[in-house]
């Protein structure tokens, strides 16, 4: 794994809960200028947790969180200036258009309007979306949106950038561009923290996986590194002895029965 300088990003400890029920169990990372991080788990494992206490979305955890050199909980908002996030589930202001969007946004991060106008229109023709950035949001496809939502989180030119499930509504062209879009953002020194359920990309592009379960990281190494220790060929297979998954077949059998009214165990 190349390690580039201090930690970009470090997490110590962290711990959060969600009334009774304990979320992150104490997480330690420490995120290197210029790394993919693929940021994996099985659903509920607590990865947008994660990326939402760094972003400052939830409060009240336990440990400590360093972005940018500077202790997140100190108030000091200005490490938001220099991020990025694409959310797992997104709130655009559908009445607005494209340009009336990204320039918004461009505006919050501090750009002038032109500035954003300019960059944002380039963009969006760049992901074949120039004849709809004066339409309303509303009349986009889910694909479409998720584009302006990528944009949107790149117009500042972000130093970390903050990835949960981008890819969702994405068709195979636009995939493919986007992951050539991280090679090169990565190859600029961009530090991007990429959480997704889709293992074939995330095993492509993270120069580190780290894998949560259950609140706490049981795997953190280059995707070479955690095959060799775990003898497995695939990030899928990895994934699935890792969070210790078996059966598959039996759960989709016993599901299928269930659904058709068929007894399973008289079946099988
Ligand atoms: N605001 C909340 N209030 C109560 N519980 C929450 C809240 N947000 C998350 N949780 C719980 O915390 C746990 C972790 O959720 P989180 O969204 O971090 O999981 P995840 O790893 O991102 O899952 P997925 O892969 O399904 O997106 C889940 O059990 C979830 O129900």
């Amino acid at each position: 794994m190349t390690i580039n300088g201090r930690p970009i990003i470090t997490i110590r400890n962290l711990e959060k809960s969600f009334g009774t029920k304990k979320v992150l169990k104490g997480i330690d990372l420490d995120i290197y200028p210029g790394q993919i991080i693929g940021y994996i788990g099985p659903n509920g494992a607590g990865k947008s947790t994660t990326v939402k206490i760094m972003l400052g979305l939830i409060g009240n955890y336990t440990g400590e969180v360093e972005i940018l050199g500077e202790n997140i909980s100190s108030g000091n908002v200005e490490y938001k200036r220099k991020i990025g996030y694409v959310p797992e589930t997104s709130e655009v202001y559908d009445n607005l258009t494209g340009r009336e969007y990204l320039t918004f946004i461009g505006e919050l991060y501090g750009m002038a309007y032109d500035e954003a106008d300019e960059k944002a229109k380039k963009l969006m023709e760049l992901f074949g979306l120039k004849q709809v950035y004066d339409s309303r949001i509303s009349s986009y496809s889910k694909g479409m949106r998720q584009k302006v939502l990528i944009i949107s989180s790149l117009l500042n030119n972000p130093e970390i950038l903050f990835l949960d499930e981008p890819l969702s509504g994405m068709d195979a062209n636009s995939v493919m561009i986007f992951k050539e879009i991280l090679s090169e953002l990565k190859a600029q020194g961009t530090t991007i923290f990429y959480s997704s359920h889709i293992m074939e990309v995330v095993e492509k592009i993270s120069s580190r996986i780290v894998l949560i379960n259950d609140g706490l990281i049981v795997a953190d190494g280059t995707f070479e590194e955690l095959r060799e220790e775990s003898m497995e060929g695939s990030l899928e297979g990895i994934f699935n002895q890792l969070t210790g998954f078996k059966g598959h077949e039996k759960i989709a059998k016993e599901f299928a029965s269930i659904v058709q009214g068929v007894d399973y165990y008289e079946r099988v």
